[in-house]
């Protein structure tokens, strides 16, 4: 494809690569199968089709620097690849003495030693995707273009890496003319962060959506097939958003925004794992996608880890390799003590409030509540969708999980965590089979039989009242403390009690004394109050002391 920046001739390697074992694939003239210019339509890694062998395994060879901390540059790409299941093999431009405090030292090294590296590598092995991360120097950009315009590869990302996560300086402007004039023209994807894309286009500000969108337009003049311009560090932004270009259409994909100091090194795994996806064969947008959601996914599922002291720690790459290979981030957000204090909205109460459901839903979030369900009785389906989409966007930036009380589809619409349905609601096992084992499902039950049942078809907990009064549901069968504690013992299920429940009696429901009961959910002691941050804040200590009293007295 790079040597094709100029017409492709029937003997470039690029044509030799699609002809093989006696079959000609039809050939056009194109810069490589992601280019949005060209009309090809690719269907098998050229990798199988090269020689014919299926068990050839993609491979990217990654061109970086490496991070003695292990959370970037080649460290990072290789653990990315080995998680996405392709090889990587590596080319080393510069060393540095880093860690999750900063960067102590490069060593870049010699231009030569670099095009041997690549040399060995590309004259051996057959190499899909090349994917570059820190060009410390003019010298080293040369060389690149250099070997990759001899040797046959599907496809070149370039992550314009220039400032580590810490701040230092990773590759000076005198690396820019090189970038936007020769690496950035035979790219089929740039992936640039905030920083690198005002860089690249001289200093402009970089601000808001606009902005973006903008530089993706601007950085794609520049010759690039695709540019992909990351939003991570947008000020005010509750969710990550980049802007893809192809070219013809702007993207704007969102990811939740996950609260956690590990980020180090999201923007060199981003990039390589874009690059894995295209080695297998997978279309850029799909590429892209599987990518955001493999950083936001590795980032929930490290957001506690702790390696270093320093500010911006790494995250684990290889969580695909543990013992979680298939916990969804429904999974690995819920677990039976996110029941403790359940808030559970209501949108008549927000109307009386003069509130929105995603303030209602921050303000809970704000004051404690360990799990959201959005019970929205009177929304119409699209008001709803919207509503519930902005809310799985703020309760993962927040690493609460998020219910849909009732409607299995508008779960699967907005990715929700998971339903809430009753026993007049769809039957629990249909509800399984529709949203698989990944998504989370409560069940409401007043009595042993249901909640055994609930047990069998597929439940991972109960919600279980009225145990008092409500004047939140209409003709509410009231069971009680005793008819709540005849629940929990009938099922090894985590239990949430529910109906009426306030702060003067959260800790009567939590002295019943039975393991299983793991919490309260609340309507009204949350969402009709004026202020709902206070009240959840007053109703979780109150949970915390219960728990603590409990505990102490085993
Ligand atoms: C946590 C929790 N428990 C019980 C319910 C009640 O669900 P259901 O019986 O389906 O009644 P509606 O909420 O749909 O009126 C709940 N929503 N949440
Ligand atoms: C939604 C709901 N389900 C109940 C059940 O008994 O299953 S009681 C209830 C309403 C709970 O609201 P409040 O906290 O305002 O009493
Ligand atoms: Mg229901």
């Amino acid at each position: 494809m790079l040597a094709s920046a100029q017409p492709l001739s029937t003997s470039s390697p690029w044509m030799n690569f699609l002809k093989f074992d006696k079959t000609t694939v039809a050939v056009q003239r194109f810069r490589s199968p992601w280019d949005a210019r060209s009309c090809f339509t690719w269907h098998a890694p050229a990798s199988m089709m090269r020689d014919g062998s299926e068990f050839k395994i993609p491979h990217v060879m990654s061109v970086a620097g490496s991070d003695s901390g292990g959370g970037a540059g080649i460290q990072a790409d290789l653990k990315t690849c080995a998680a996405r299941g392709v090889y990587c093999s590596t080319v080393i431009t510069a060393v540095t003495a880093q860690n999750t405090v900063g960067v102590q030292g490069v060593h870049i090294l010699p231009e030569d030693f670099v095009a041997k590296q690549m040399k060995a590598v590309l004259s051996d092995m057959q190499v899909d995707v090349v994917k570059t991360g820190m060009i410390p120097s003019v010298g080293i950009a040369k060389v690149l273009l250099q070997c990759i315009s001899e040797f046959p590869i599907r496809a070149l990302v370039v992550d314009p890496v220039m400032v580590s996560t810490s701040g230092d300086v990773l590759a000076d402007s005198s690396i820019l003319p090189v970038f936007r004039n020769e690496l950035l023209p035979t790219a089929d994807i740039v992936t640039a962060n905030l920083v690198e894309a005002s860089a690249l286009l001289g200093g402009v500000q970089m601000e808001t959506i606009d902005d973006m969108k903008f530089a993706a337009k601007s950085i794609y003049d520049m010759g690039p097939r695709n540019v992909l311009v990351k939003g991570g560090d947008l000020p005010a932004s509750l969710d990550a958003v980049d802007i893809f270009f192809d070219g013809k259409n702007l993207y704007e994909l969102s990811s939740a925004r996950i609260n956690t100091r590990n980020t180090h090194g999201t923007g060199c795994a981003l990039a390589s794992c874009i690059a894995a996806e295209l080695a297998k064969g997978s279309p850029m947008l799909s590429a892209i996608k599987v990518a955001k959601r493999f950083i936001e996914t590795a980032l929930v599922y490290s957001k506690d880890i702790e390696i270093g002291g320093g500010l911006q720690g790494p995250f684990d790459h290889l969580l695909k390799l543990k013992n979680v290979p298939h916990r969804s981030l429904a999974r690995c957000l819920f677990s039976p003590e996110k029941l403790l204090l359940y808030a559970v909205t209501n949108s008549g109460m927000n109307e009386k409030w003069g509130r929105s459901i995603t303030d209602a839903v921050k303000a809970a979030i704000e004051g404690g509540a360990t799990i959201v369900q959005l019970r929205e009785k009177n929304l119409e389906t699209r008001e709803f969708l919207e509503a519930a989409t902005a809310c799985v966007a703020i309760c993962r930036s927040k690493g609460v999980p998020l219910l849909i009380n009732d409607r299995v589809d508008i779960a699967l619409a907005c990715d929700a965590d998971g339903v809430h349905i009753g026993q007049s609601d769809m039957p629990t096992c249909t509800a399984r089979c529709l949203l698989g084992s990944e998504k989370i499902i409560g069940v409401s039950c007043q009595t042993p039989e249901q909640a055994h049942r609930a047990w069998i078809d597929g439940a991972d907990y109960i919600g279980c009242g009225g145990v008092y009064s409500t004047n939140t549901k209409a003709n509410n069968l009231i069971i009680g403390l005793d008819g709540l504690k005849s629940v929990c013992l009938a099922s090894n299920l985590p239990v949430v009690a529910i109906g009426g429940i306030n702060s003067s009696n959260a800790c009567s429901v939590m002295e019943i004394g039975v393991p299983n009961l793991k919490g309260v959910a609340v309507v009204s002691a949350l969402f009709d109050r004026e202020c709902i941050s206070t009240e959840t804040g007053k109703l979780r200590a109150l949970l915390e002391e219960a728990l603590g009293t409990q505990n102490g007295g085993n």
